[in-house]
């Protein structure tokens, strides 16, 4: 805890007390490991369960990428929370309390919400998963900015960084297609992609992902995956987030993975770049 607090700064960050709570919420687990570990940067492969404990890893990647899909899918098999920074925007907006109106104008303009406000949303998200008992994690659209990652690392210790790559073209056609049930909140994707690769990169296919009957007559599409909106988040993603790429590869924690297709393709390839091809079959043996 000490050495966490000779790291911070607050005076670099316009709330000092927004980072405190996400250090109070984050603080136990990784502490005493987290200047040993970034002096060894020997973290790959991944071990699922560093040290004993649950994992704390972090999801990359362009909107639209599937962060979501795969993020959600792993934590479910590795019994940990996946916590998505969007999904807890969205909240906001659906609260229609006295931030909604504030966030609604940044989302639908494809800009980001302040480093404060997303750490005050992130650390009431990770109180109230620790008064259930939750522990590890796997963060999604959580950090997008250098200094995001740079609070984070200040108060715990990530594990690993996964990042999700596919082309810009695949990413338009998937955002624009993407639909949500209003109701059970699952994600549907009605777009029928089939891009040649260029550069000698291999073409990509995926099957449009449907809704089963009891969620078609509730699909929404979300404000912001409008093509001017998406191309904006792109272009955002590009200036704020892909510098997050070299800042985890200099400390060895990066796992590039480019996406093969779509779910079928991809899930098992994902888990065997993860080395976590035996744990899914363990877990589908029990089931
Ligand atoms: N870490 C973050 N920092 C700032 N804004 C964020 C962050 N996470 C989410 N947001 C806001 O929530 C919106 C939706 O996030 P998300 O669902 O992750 O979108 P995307 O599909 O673009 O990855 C973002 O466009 C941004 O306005």
């Amino acid at each position: 805890m000490a050495a966490m607090n000779r790291l911070l700064k607050p005076s670099q960050f316009s709330s000092s007390s927004a980072i405190a709570s996400l250090r109070r919420c984050l603080s136990s687990a990784a502490a005493s490991e987290t200047e040993s570990r970034l002096k060894s940067r020997s973290c790959l492969p991944p071990s699922a369960d560093p040290k004993g404990r649950n994992v704390q890893w972090v999801f990359l990647g362009c909107p639209g990428v599937g962060k979501g899909t795969y993020a959600s899918r792993l934590s479910s098999l590795l019994s940990v929370p996946h916590i998505a920074t969007g999904d807890l925007v969205r909240q906001v907006l659906s609260s229609h309390g006295p931030l909604s109106h504030q966030l609604a104008e940044i989302g639908n303009q494809g800009k980001l919400v302040s480093d404060e406000i997303i750490i005050r949303l992130l650390s009431k998200r990770l109180e109230a998963g620790e008064a259930k008992g939750e522990s590890g994690f796997i963060l999604d659209g959580f950090p997008r900015t250098i200094r995001q990652a740079e609070i984070l690392d200040e108060v715990t210790y990530i594990d690993l960084v996964v990042n999700l790559k596919l082309p810009e073209n695949v990413l338009l056609e998937k955002c624009l297609g993407r639909r949500i049930c209003s109701e059970c909140g699952k994600n549907f994707n009605v777009a029928s992609i089939n891009v040649k690769g260029e550069n000698g990169n291999p073409d990509i296919s995926m099957a449009p992902l449907l809704s089963p009957p009891q969620c078609a007559s509730k699909l929404i599409t979300r404000s912001d995956d409008t093509e001017i909106v998406v191309k904006e988040r792109l272009r955002i993603y590009n200036e704020k987030s892909k510098p997050l790429e070299e800042f985890y590869r200099n400390q060895g924690k990066l796992l590039e993975f480019d996406l093969p297709g779509g779910i079928p393709e991809s899930w098992p390839k994902l888990l065997e770049a993860l080395n976590l091809d035996d744990r899914e079959e363990k877990q589908s043996a029990a089931a």
